[in-house]
């Protein structure tokens, strides 16, 4: 299998990667940015793409879910759980004191934000593409490979990359959060619908229908009625126009549990748009809880004695 990732080697995407599939039993191909990666996947120079789509300290990764919702269809077929923790990392011979420029992932520079202004606060915020380009730019510097000024004296890296790119720590343990987490999906070509767990999660787009008042609430209760719990929902522009917006929503549950199934029914009948981005397992393996009345055997129950009524055998 040829997975797409975002790279260079030694990203937290890559772990989450590892814990998919090894580079033993698979190809693994660094992408310079998550829309590339999923570009990979439609465009078949690769099988699968393994990308962040929420943290803890920053929520839903829009790159992610704007290059879902619309474009070839594609579905999420697994999610991977990285705790998330950053080494301040500079080539040898730079000290902690010399740092006035830091390169870093905005997501990783925003989930150290606040050690960042106590601990160096005059430092300027050098955007990068991943956690780990700015480490091998540091390394191609330091072996004379790059002409020119590198622009940053140090980076936010993953604590593996420090080894990986011959780079010396200059501080350990960077996160304002230390329980911080990153969210990862394994995604794909639509085909066959990992098998029900008992503790999953369906990912869906909806579209919502233009200027009606109660739209959203009429939306969630979809989800209510059949109790349903969603453990994420944002909007995000659909881009067309002012004031449009999207809902990206993961669902607890399984597209063959019959109250997550009646819910994107009712969906796909009030919504002019529904998009099933996929049923998988939940990394946590924590299963829903189910309140009374919506178990498969209830509505087994009662679409049984419903179509027993339309017979004229019960009443
Ligand atoms: O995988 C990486 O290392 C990344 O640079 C990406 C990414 C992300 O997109 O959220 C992954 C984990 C952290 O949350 C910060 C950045």
């Amino acid at each position: 299998m040829r997975y797409a990732y975002l790279g260079p080697a030694g990203t937290f995407t890559e772990a989450a990667l590892r814990q998919v599939a090894s580079p033993d039993e698979a190809e693994y191909l660094p992408q310079v940015d998550v829309v590339s990666a999923i570009e990979a996947v439609r465009d078949g120079r690769a099988d699968l793409a393994v990308v962040a789509i929420e943290s803890t300290v920053e929520g839903g990764v829009t790159a992610t879910l704007d290059s879902l919702a619309s474009g070839e269809p594609l579905v999420l077929l697994r999610e991977v759980l990285v705790p998330v923790q950053f080494t301040l990392a500079a080539a040898p011979g730079v000290a902690l004191a010399d740092v006035r420029r830091i390169s870093a992932h905005p997501h990783a520079w925003v989930q150290c934000r606040r050690w960042l202004a106590h601990r160096l606060p005059d430092v300027v915020h050098v955007p990068a593409t991943s956690n780990t380009a700015p480490a091998a730019l540091l390394q191609r510097a330091a072996a004379g490979e790059l002409t020119g000024e590198l622009g940053f004296d140090a980076a936010l890296v993953p604590p593996a990359a420090v080894d990986t790119y011959g780079l010396t720590p200059l501080a350990q343990d960077v996160a304002d959060n230390p329980q911080a987490v990153t969210r990862f999906v394994v995604v794909g070509r639509p085909g066959d619908v990992p098998p029900p767990t008992g503790a999953d999660k369906t990912t869906l787009v909806v579209h919502l229908p233009d200027n009606e008042a109660g739209a959203l609430l009429a939306m969630l209760e979809q989800f209510a009625t059949r109790g349903v719990n969603l453990s994420r929902i944002e909007s995000r522009p659909i881009g067309d126009a002012l004031g449009r917006y999207s809902f990206s929503i993961d669902a607890e549950g399984h597209v063959a549990d019959e109250r997550v199934a009646e819910a994107i029914m009712g969906l796909h009948r009030r919504c002019p748009y529904v998009r099933f981005l996929g049923s998988y397992p939940r990394a946590d393996a924590v299963e829903p809880t189910v309140h009374v009345g919506t178990s498969d055997a209830d509505y087994v129950a009662a679409r049984r004695w419903v179509a027993d009524v339309r017979d004229g055998r019960a009443t």
